[in-house]
């Protein structure tokens, strides 16, 4: 999967060399002589990208203008997975090529979800005696046997350690290509002191190298079994093969469910979730189908431009056009903590910043509202509601000038998790008062908020455009393909028009 990394990440307030390279106070010669050498050969790895972008723009004048499509959204959105589903069809060889490394994301997603249980146990369990008179009424009790079964799992939590470190390369000039960020699924009501952090890494970089071990050097091979090597010692498939049926039952325990449900803690909406799976993600040979990879969470960090091929056939014969897909993080303030706080506007805006260098010549912005985060916040901002947060951002790109003559189309995504959690009895109302007295059921909610996104668009865009909009479950490959071509023929039919009128 062809992937390369652009120069501008972010803009220069959360760049990360700027952050790495401010020289540090009480600096001496010693360390300033360091610092200037790595200066120096981070300007040298700058200026040989510039060269490479300006080669390439230089060889893009010469051919045809490729076919360009920026996905766009808050955090957890589906960005990443749309791709992925672009990637799947069109280039199905180099996606499955990965999945070795995609094994390794499943895998450490699982022991990310046993760590939140195993939290949430630690937490109770420091309530302290039955007896005691800030333990509100009928609280369940961790028993003996489940605190016995949290100890046995508690090697997961160094399993997830050993994957976490090697997804974050060391070094300073590392700082781009991962970091930990804040875990983004709160549910509403959930007490801050329960974030959890979470690895971002930058696709642009090659991640998926870290796990290059476990890939044979027959990339060609389509027999995925054979590009994973099952000796390697640093592998966890044997220790998380060997706590199976622990993990199960932890899972199952009629305490923990009841915890979960206490705090508001649906984990089976959450990114990453495998925990319904355990048999076949913890047998001794996994390896994760398409759809695991699907589900397979890793959050984006910066923004990277992935190419690929489409062909389509037309009248006249079949055309191929280079497609270039840009897939930016969510996610704004990666380092959050770190630096001043800042409202909720200004997010946006730098948001909407970190974003506008990719928005001229752009043939679509696909933009995606994860509808079902009706009752979640934001994890950087904890008071600003997520799908309050999606209307905002869509508001500042339909109105964004420099898109005046883009292709706009909007995804209302996680459709699966908005019929689950509207059929649970969590209603609509209680978050979007407009929607007053209408049914708490899928069809009349996504109508509704279908309705008030082609509002905004409708009212907010520079100039009068057609406005696409799909209800998704990108997780689903089927329905998502049948989008995603119909998407495909749309752009290649307008490349063909404006080649035309050029001509
Ligand atoms: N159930 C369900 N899960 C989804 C859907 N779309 C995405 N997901 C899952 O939600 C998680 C987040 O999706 P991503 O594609 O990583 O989100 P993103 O927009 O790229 O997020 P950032 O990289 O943080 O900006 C992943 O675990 C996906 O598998 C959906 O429609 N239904
Ligand atoms: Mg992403």
């Amino acid at each position: 999967m062809p992937t390369k990394t652009l120069r501008r990440l972010m803009d220069d307030s959360d760049d990360p060399f700027a952050l790495v390279l401010a020289p540090p106070e009480g600096e001496t010669p010693e360390q300033r002589e360091v610092r200037l050498l790595l200066e120096r050969e981070a300007k040298e790895i700058s200026d040989s990208i510039d060269e490479e972008l300006s080669r390439e723009k230089a060889q893009e004048k010469k051919g045809p203008r490729p076919v360009k499509v920026l996905l766009l959204g808050q955090s957890e959105s589906g960005k990443s997975t749309t791709l992925k589903n672009f990637q799947l069809m069109y280039d199905a060889k180099a996606f499955r090529a990965e999945r070795a490394s995609w094994r390794a994301i499943v895998q450490l997603n699982v022991v990310r979800s046993i760590h939140v249980i195993l939290d949430v146990i630690t937490r109770q369990q420091n309530r302290r005696s039955p007896t005691d008179d800030t333990r509100p009424p009928e609280s369940p009790v961790v028993d003996e046997d489940l605190a016995a079964l949290k100890m046995r799992l508690s090697p997961l939590i160094h399993v997830e350690e050993v994957l976490t470190q090697r997804l974050i390369p060391k070094g300073p000039d590392k700082s781009d290509a991962a970091r930990l960020a804040q875990l983004t699924n709160i549910p509403y009501s959930e007490h801050p002191r329960l974030v959890n952090r979470e690895i971002a890494v930058n696709s642009a970089t090659q991640w998926k190298d870290v796990f290059a071990r476990l890939v044979s050097s027959d990339k060609d091979s389509f027999d995925s079994s054979k590009a994973i090597d099952w000796e390697d010692p640093s592998d966890p498939g044997m220790v998380l093969h060997a706590l199976a049926e622990d993990m199960k039952a932890l899972w199952e325990n009629d305490t923990v469910q009841a915890l979960l449900e206490r705090q508001n803690l649906r984990l089976q909406e959450a990114a990453g979730f495998f925990l319904d799976c355990l048999d076949e993600v913890t047998s001794l040979k996994y390896v994760p189908s398409d759809d695991h990879i699907l589900r397979a969470r890793l959050k984006t960090l910066g923004v990277s431009e992935h190419r690929i091929k489409m062909t389509s056939g037309g009248m006249t014969g079949s055309i191929s056009r280079d497609w270039r897909i840009y897939d930016v993080g969510g996610q704004r303030s990666l380092v959050s903590g770190h630096g001043p706080s800042r409202s909720s506007s200004s997010r946006l805006i730098a948001r909407t910043a970190a974003w506008a260098p990719y928005f001229q010549d752009m043939s679509a912005i696909l933009f995606l509202a994860p509808i079902s985060a009706f009752d979640q916040v934001l994890a950087e901002e904890p008071r600003v509601n997520r799908l309050a947060d999606s209307v905002n951002l869509w508001t500042t790109i339909v109105s964004n000038k420099l898109l005046a003559d883009t292709n706009v189309i909007l995804f209302l995504n996680k459709i699966d998790i908005m019929k689950s959690k509207l059929e649970s009895g969590i209603k609509l109302v209680d978050y979007v008062n407009s929607y007053a007295k209408r049914p708490n059921d899928l069809e009349s909610a996504s109508s509704y908020l279908r309705k008030k996104f082609a509002g905004i668009h409708r009212e907010n865009s520079p100039a009068p455009r057609i406005f696409y909009c799909h209800l998704t479950t990108v997780t689903d490959r089927k329905s998502t393909q049948y989008v995603l071509a119909n998407i495909k023929d749309m752009l290649m039919h307008q490349y063909l028009e404006d080649a035309s009128l050029i001509a």
